[in-house]
């Protein structure tokens, strides 16, 4: 059963402290969503769970440090799928896909019958058959963001860290993905998945992980955590939460006014 498990984990930039003792764990059968304002350091800590960024504290796979871990081993256990995506040229959507089935020893052109596979269930999966054949660089903002998922689902991992995976998705694309990544969890693997969208985080998420100001204020189920406090305490609205047999919808009222100084 893989776990990343991150105690404690402070990141400093910019002469400030941007992560503060930040401590969460991500299991197989969890879908986590992690929520929070601009600038409350969500992709700081995803990046401080990854062990891409100088921080104290721990961040441990299955029990090893996970800056011990060479990168391809690293990413055979977790795919991350940040916020920005670039790439370097152009090249085909199946291409790019493929791209996943790196650390699984797959290059350009040699794909193993398990990476075929594995490329062609992601492509279906995220809708992406029709354009599997044209270059990302003719393709629309949302199209190339679900190349990215598809990338990520490809490489097969027990775990993986999705910064935004829905930001530049219409509705049906958004619903779409975040069924993905349920059926990925209920199918045994865990992910941790950043988002504005708290009303998609409670609908499809196990646990919500609250976080402001560089700190993680709240971390347990939709049940327990999704309060109209909580919204003022996080976000600084005053916001209604309907219930409703598809999830609750969330109503911002008006923004909690600001002391002026
Ligand atoms: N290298 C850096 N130097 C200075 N400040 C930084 C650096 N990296 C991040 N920050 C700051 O740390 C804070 C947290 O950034 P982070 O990207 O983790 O926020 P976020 O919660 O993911 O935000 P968003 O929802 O806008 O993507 C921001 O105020 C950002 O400007």
């Amino acid at each position: 059963m893989a776990e990343l498990v991150a105690s404690n984990l402070s990141v400093a930039a910019g002469g400030r402290t941007i992560l503060a003792e930040a401590s969460v764990t991500l299991r197989q059968g969890e879908l986590v969503a992690l929520l929070g304002p601009n600038g409350a350091g969500k992709t700081t800590l995803a990046r401080a769970m990854l062990g891409v960024e100088t921080q104290t504290g721990s961040s441990r796979l299955d029990g090893m440090a996970i800056t011990s871990l060479s990168p391809i081993d690293r990413a055979r256990m977790i795919a991350y799928l940040p916020q920005i995506r670039p790439l370097a040229w152009p090249a085909t959507v199946r291409d790019v896909v493929a791209l996943g089935r790196y650390a699984h020893g797959a290059a350009i052109g040699r794909l193993t019958g398990r990476d075929a596979e594995a490329v062609d269930g992601a492509l279906s999966a995220c809708d992406l058959q029709p354009l599997a054949n044209r270059s990302t660089d003719t393709l629309s903002g949302g199209e190339l963001a679900r190349v990215h998922l598809a990338r990520a689902f490809a490489a097969g991992t027990p775990l993986m860290i999705a910064d935004e995976p829905v930001a530049a998705l219409d509705p049906r694309h958004q619903f779409q993905t975040m069924s993905l990544l349920r059926r990925y969890v209920d199918d045994g693997s865990g992910a941790l998945v950043i988002l504005h969208d708290i009303a998609l985080a409670a609908r499809f998420a196990d646990r919500l992980v609250w976080m402001k100001d560089g700190r993680i204020l709240a971390d347990g189920p939709v049940s327990e955590t999704l309060t109209e406090a909580r919204l003022e305490e996080v976000y600084g609205i005053h916001a209604r939460i309907i219930e409703s047999a598809d999830g609750p919808a969330i109503i911002v009222r008006s923004p909690v006014a600001q002391d002026r100084p």
